[in-house]
């Protein structure tokens, strides 16, 4: 997999259903980038911004309809594109998201509208990763994890959870990359790592 070439940074992307480890993983590849000196901005979706506010709201107190979360998120990921995304990358730093438009795909089309056409709206804004890690576990698993966290949201129920990783598994492009995330958090991250060889610094996978 040839890395673009036209953009000074990098935009990796963590992606898998809740309670896959994203945060935990994203946190191990941040410092394992930080510690070889490239710059790091890390951020995630749905934003801390209005219309992300408005979203993470609803997942306690019950959620929008499918339209109201498609236009709400699409929102949120225009300005983030805006304000954060694209003037990093600009800037040649790595940006390392906590969930993106293959979120989209998958949580508003497991609710019925169709992925390639969240795909294809998106894509009119928003830079296409050079990579999305997917962190892959069973549903079962996850959901155990969640449990462990805490409280259910409106967004983790076993069956719109499921529907949501069978879109992620459709999604078949070079910069997809399925990790399977059902062992320990190091071996995880030595995972994460290999996934990602060819973008991190040379010879730098343990
Ligand atoms: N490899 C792992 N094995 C067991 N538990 C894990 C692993 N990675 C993360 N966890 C735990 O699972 C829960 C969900 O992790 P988190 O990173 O918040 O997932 P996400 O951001 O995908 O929802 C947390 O309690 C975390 O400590
Ligand atoms: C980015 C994005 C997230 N989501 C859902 C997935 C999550 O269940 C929910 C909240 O995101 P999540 O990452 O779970 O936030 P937190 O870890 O703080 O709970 O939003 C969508 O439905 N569409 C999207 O485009």
């Amino acid at each position: 997999m040839s890395f673009t070439g036209q953009r000074k940074g990098r935009l990796i992307v963590f992606e898998g259903i809740d309670g896959t480890g994203k945060s935990t993983h994203i946190g191990h590849l941040r410092k394992y980038l930080e510690d070889r000196g490239v710059e790091v901005v890390q951020s995630f979706e749905p934003t801390r911004g209005p219309w992300g506010r408005m979203l993470r709201d609803s997942a306690v107190t019950g959620r929008l309809s499918v339209r109201e979360e498609v236009d709400l998120f699409l929102k949120d990921r225009r300005e983030h594109v805006e304000t954060l995304i694209a003037p990093a990358l600009a800037r040649g730093a790595w940006v390392l998201l906590d969930r993106y438009y293959l979120s989209m795909m998958a949580y508003q089309g497991a609710r019925g509208v169709d992925p390639a056409s969240i795909r294809a709206a998106n894509e009119e804004f928003a830079p296409v990763p050079d990579a999305v890690v997917w962190l892959d576990i069973p549903v079962s698993a996850a959901l155990e994890r969640i449990g462990s966290r805490g409280e259910r949201d409106a967004f983790e129920t076993e069956a719109g959870l499921t529907a949501c990783r069978s879109v992620f598994a459709s999604v078949h492009e070079p910069w997809m990359l399925r990790v399977d995330a059902d062992a320990g958090q190091e071996e995880v991250a030595r995972r994460v790592r290999e996934a990602l060889r060819e973008f991190l610094p040379e010879n730098t996978v343990e």
